[in-house]
């Protein structure tokens, strides 16, 4: 049996890192995907091992069903289709296969991509052989959500295999979720993406799961309804960055100053709150035209950003687009985890193209990747008809 899925990257418009500490933020979905493709071995096939490809770092790992039975003696198929918690046990065997890959040195931030797919494969599939491909058109690392939605198209792909999700095996080409398959798929998400970002919040995995434009607040999310649409310029600085070591710095910082911080994460709460409403306004029961909303997200965009550099996040390079745009008159704000990644910029309404040319040449002059994307579409979706 073969089956494909494909999980979106997304952009959070406000909110990131203070969602981890208990704020809204606000986040989308964008058109560039990770996808996966699961092929259980057939007796013909002569594998006993389970294989992972990630094809676009030319990497393949294999591991014989013999050591993964001598190192998961618990695993088998789970019984309930709530993901179990990540134990020590396993934490140490997953190290074990880990070290024993030789990971070249410059690749060495896979490993934790790695880690999450052992223990999700693992825990919902056991040992049975199979060969996991991956493909993704988000940069990895980025800001865009790469690891949650490695996850996210992961525990799609396992979890459409078993018992516990009902799909039309027949339907041709791309079908969705239910809304309680897609429960199931965000919990497992969840938990992978607790082994890569260490401590996160939730609304990378949610916002991959479902799609659209979510707002997020203390794990619990609420599906928004845009009523304007938005262009932004997404900016990759290329400076690669870990989501976990930027989380884990946040939190140490709220350590050392918890009174001043907690004002910082006030702020940025109050920012996200704004910005939903700004978004969801109805235009028969607004006050404001387009150009004044979006002066208004500029706005907010600016200050979450300025919230963002006091919490340590920012970047010299960040700091470097947003003087560039600034020159313009465009607001921007980095995107993610911030310490460079990518960085986005409101692209108003009534904005020439010859404006957007020049700032791209400009940024990109500066060494940097720009390109748009699709903001709110899909969330995760799987394709059984894989040959098609
Ligand atoms: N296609 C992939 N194949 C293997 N591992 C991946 C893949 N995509 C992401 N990862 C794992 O996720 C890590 C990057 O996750 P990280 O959270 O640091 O960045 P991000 O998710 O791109 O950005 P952000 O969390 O700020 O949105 C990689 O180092 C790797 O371990
Ligand atoms: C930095 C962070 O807020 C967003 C990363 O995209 C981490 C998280 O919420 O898990
Ligand atoms: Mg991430």
């Amino acid at each position: 049996m073969e089956v494909q899925a494909r999980a979106p990257g997304k952009i959070i418009l406000s909110g990131e890192h203070a969602v981890v500490h208990g704020s809204t933020a606000v986040a989308a979905s964008i058109n560039l995907y990770t996808y996966v493709t699961l092929r259980f071995s057939t007796p013909s096939d002569n594998q006993d091992s389970l294989k992972l490809e990630l094809k676009d770092e030319g990497l393949d790992f294999s591991w014989s069903t013999s050591k993964l039975k001598e190192l998961f003696p618990e695993s088998t198929e789970p019984q309930s289709p709530k993901p179990p918690s990540f134990s020590v046990e396993s934490a140490k065997s997953i190290e074990s296969l880990i070290e024993g890959l030789n990971i070249p040195e410059a690749k060495i931030s896979i490993a934790s991509g790695v880690s999450a797919f052992l223990w999700l494969y693992t825990s919902i599939h056991g040992f049975k052989p199979a060969t996991v491909s991956f493909t993704s058109e988000l940069p990895m690392g980025s800001g865009l959500g790469s690891s949650a939605s490695f996850c996210v198209a992961l525990a799609a792909a396992l979890l459409a295999c078993t018992d516990f999700v009902s799909l039309d095996l027949k339907q041709q080409g791309w079908q969705s979720f239910q809304e309680r398959q897609l429960d199931l798929v965000n919990k497992w998400a969840f938990e992978g993406e607790k082994i890569i970002h260490g401590k996160p919040s939730g609304i990378d995995n949610s916002v991959s799961a479902y799609g659209n434009i979510i707002s997020f607040k203390s794990g619990n999310m609420t599906h928004m309804k845009a009523n304007m649409s938005l262009k932004m310029l997404i900016t990759n600085t290329k400076v690669g960055r870990n989501t976990k070591a930027l989380v884990a710095g946040v939190s140490e910082r709220t350590l050392r100053h918890p009174e001043a911080m907690a004002f910082v994460f006030n702020a940025v709460d109050s920012i996200s709150k704004e910005l939903a409403l700004i978004l969801q306004s109805r235009a028969s029961d607004d006050v404001l035209s387009v150009t004044e909303k979006e002066e208004k997200i500029e706005e907010l965009m600016e200050m979450n950003q300025g919230l963002l550099q006091s919490m340590g996040v920012s970047h010299v390079t960040i700091e470097t687009v947003l003087r560039t745009t600034l020159k313009y008159k465009l607001a921007s704000k980095l995107t993610g985890a911030g310490g460079g990644g990518c960085v986005l910029t409101l692209l108003p309404t009534l904005l020439s193209g010859f404006v957007v040319q020049k700032v791209i040449a400009e940024l990109e002059s500066c060494g940097f990747q720009c390109f748009t994307a699709e903001i709110g579409g899909k969330g995760v979706e799987i394709n059984f008809d894989v040959s098609s």
